[in-house]
């Protein structure tokens, strides 16, 4: 997929930094590097997974490496599973034993998972060094951008993370050429997600173009993913730590993260579950008195882009229920929704009945028995 690059900013005052969305960036990553200061002094540690790392770790290492800095490289087992405690700890001890300093960065090579993971190794090692997106999946236009990076609990997803903010996003959007297709629907529901928050033209863009982006068109693809990290960087740049506007991103992730952990992390990708977040998301702003067709355009849109919009009947109810309590949005006793309004407004209520939950998801598992 060739392209011309295009760069966009997250502003954080002095710690804004690009994003650079475009074809053959891996082959000048070095470059990218020393234009956001990054010395060569310190040995840099990319951190890739097992599916990823036959793909484009070794044209990584050996750029970086004709460019001037030492890599080592750490592989850790592809999907949610490896977002834990137990991997973080293995990082961090090869960060030491690497001999990182507080000059080094640390490089997330892949989607979210590695982006999370290797986010929070590089801000509590040392407290904090430097760490460099590069992101390998559609999904990543989110979670490379903006700076949550976490490992899960058993009990709840994202539950141990802080903010750190990468230096610098470089987005190859060549190495999506080989995306297992479930990654590029699961990918795409965030990229809806963005439409469907923020911005009404978008949403109904993504629908009209979900066989193309579906089908990898680059122009589609380019397009899509520069809106999405437009929305969110725009975002991000006015609520960096969630205390209010950043919420919104978390369209059908009280529900969506519910799913993930009781469903066992892995079961469900991040993006499938979010789809089903957002579907119940939208059954309720319809019925707290949003527009007329809500639900069912929301519903046209996911299932446009092939995502699910329904929930297994063996799914626990009440284990769910238990789930959303322990979302990072739950404050002073109250649960926190974002609720549609219309297609591309949502609103943040926390004046949501517990039973109204209940019953949307007992809807959305009904839905399934009767198609
Ligand atoms: N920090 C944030 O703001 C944020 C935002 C959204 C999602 N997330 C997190 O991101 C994670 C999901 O990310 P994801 O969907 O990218 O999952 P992922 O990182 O597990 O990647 C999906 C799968 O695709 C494989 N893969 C990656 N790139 C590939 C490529 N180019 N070619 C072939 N295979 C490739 C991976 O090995 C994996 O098996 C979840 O843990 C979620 O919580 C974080
Ligand atoms: O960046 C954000 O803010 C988001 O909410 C983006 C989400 O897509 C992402 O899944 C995020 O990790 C969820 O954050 P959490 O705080 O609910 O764990
Ligand atoms: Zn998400």
């Amino acid at each position: 997929m060739s392209t011309e690059t295009t760069t966009l900013t997250v502003e954080l005052g002095e710690r804004s930094y690009p994003i650079v969305i475009g074809g053959g960036l891996l082959d000048s990553a070095a470059e990218h590097l020393r234009a956001v200061g990054v010395p060569d002094k310190s040995p840099l540690m990319i951190v890739t997974d097992d599916n990823v790392a036959p793909l484009y770790l070794e044209k990584l290492e050996s750029e970086l490496t004709n460019g001037g800095y030492r890599v080592v490289s750490a592989v850790v087992p592809a999907g949610e599973a490896t977002k834990s405690l137990t991997v973080y700890n293995d990082l961090i001890t090869q960060a030491i034993e690497a001999g990182l300093d507080r000059s080094s960065a640390i490089l997330a090579l892949g989607g979210g998972v590695v982006g999370d993971l290797a986010g929070y190794v590089a801000g509590t090692y040392m407290r904090g060094i430097r760490f460099i997106q590069v992101p390998t999946t559609i999904l990543a236009h989110d979670s490379s951008v903006g700076g949550k990076v976490a490992v899960n609990h058993p009990l709840a997803k994202n539950m141990i993370g802080v903010f750190h903010q990468p230096e610098l996003v470089l987005y190859d959007v060549d190495t999506l050429s080989t995306l297992p297709p479930r990654e590029v629907r699961a990918g795409l529901s965030e990229m809806v997600k963005h439409g469907l928050i923020w911005d009404r033209a978008f949403a109904g863009w993504c629908w009209d173009n979900a066989p193309r982006l579906l089908a990898l068109d680059p122009e589609a693809l380019i397009y899509g993913l520069e809106k999405g990290c437009a929305i969110k960087a725009q975002i991000v740049s006015r609520d960096e730590r969630e205390n209010d506007l950043r919420a919104i991103l978390n369209l059908g992730h009280t529900l969506g993260h519910a799913i993930e952990a009781v469903a066992g992390y892995g079961r469900f990708l991040h993006g499938e579950a979010i789809a089903v977040g957002m579907a119940a998301a939208a059954l309720l702003g319809e019925e707290r008195g949003g527009e007329t067709g809500l639900y069912g355009e929301t519903m046209l849109m996911l299932r446009a882009l092939e995502l699910p919009v329904t929930l297994p009947e063996d799914m626990d109810t009440e284990a769910l229920m238990s789930a959303m309590q322990r979302d990072k949005k739950f404050r002073e006793g109250k649960m926190v929704y974002i609720v549609p309004t219309e297609i591309g407004r949502v609103e943040i209520a926390n004046d949501v009945e517990a039973d109204a939950i209940r019953d949307i998801i007992e809807r959305l598992k009904e839905k399934e028995e009767s198609s």
